[in-house]
């Protein structure tokens, strides 16, 4: 069930959204007042972080912006924002289909973003037109964590996929569903048992590596 789609066919008013992603970028400060973002020496101005829920995208995408003085947006944040409710007032009240076209219409649009780093809901990439969108844009970082990791997590979360009475079954089966999708990805790293810092660590050095070999194989076909 779908509501309020605009003349374009999208859920989500476009001037809405734009507002939405202005006030995103303004509290994600590291960029305020800086002229030349682009003089600043970094493997990438965009990767996307994806994986399941708990694996820690939010949070190491927040920190990993700060050390590649990037941009910061949180999917989940800013649909939260742009609807004026939380992801699970969403689910509640306007159900999984709802929520999932935001989330498209969200992906087109971060794509067109540059100097930032996107934190994706779990979801996310599990969809295959975001998932191509994702990955024509720039690297995509997968996070892992086993199923343990993950409930222990967002045992005290309101996450709505996972308000069932075995949340650990749950998390393994769904967690199992979306593996295929998530080896899309184009690093893979994981963060369990890991503190955030290190994680962050090994993703910046992992996005140099890329970086270097993707330049040599340009080099290479010219
Ligand atoms: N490497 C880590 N070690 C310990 N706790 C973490 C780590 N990464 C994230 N967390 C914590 O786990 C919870 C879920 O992380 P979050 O970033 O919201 O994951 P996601 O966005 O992938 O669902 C948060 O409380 C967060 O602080
Ligand atoms: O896995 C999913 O389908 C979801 C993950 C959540 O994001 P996090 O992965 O950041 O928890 C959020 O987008 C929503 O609850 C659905
Ligand atoms: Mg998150």
């Amino acid at each position: 069930m779908l509501h309020d789609v605009d003349a374009h066919g999208a859920v989500i008013d476009r001037a809405a959204l734009e507002g939405a992603l202005s006030a995103e970028l303004a509290e994600s400060t590291t960029l305020r007042g800086m002229d030349k973002p682009g003089l600043i020496e970094r493997p990438v101005t965009w990767v996307a972080l994806a994986g399941f829920m708990g694996t820690g995208k939010s949070r190491i995408g927040w920190e990993l912006s700060r050390a590649l003085a990037l941009h910061f947006v949180d999917t989940d944040k800013l649909i939260a924002r742009v609807m004026g409710r939380s992801v699970p007032e969403v689910f509640a009240s306007m159900g999984e289909a709802y929520f999932r076209a935001c989330e498209q219409e969200v992906v087109e649009r971060v794509t067109r973003l540059d100097y930032a780093v996107v934190s994706l809901g779990g979801g996310t990439f599990v969809n295959e037109v975001n998932r191509r969108a994702l990955l024509s844009r720039g690297p995509v970082v997968v996070l892992w964590a086993t199923p343990e990791t993950v409930f222990a997590r967002t045992r005290h979360s309101a996450r709505p996929l996972l308000q069932t009475e075995d949340p650990l079954s749950r998390i393994a089966s769904l967690m199992a569903e979306r593996e295929g999708a998530y080896r899309e990805g184009t690093i893979h790293v994981s963060s369990d048992g890991r503190a955030s810092e290190e994680v962050v660590e090994e993703i910046v050095e992992r996005l140099w590596a890329w970086a270097e070999a993707r330049d040599e194989g340009e080099r290479a076909s010219d």
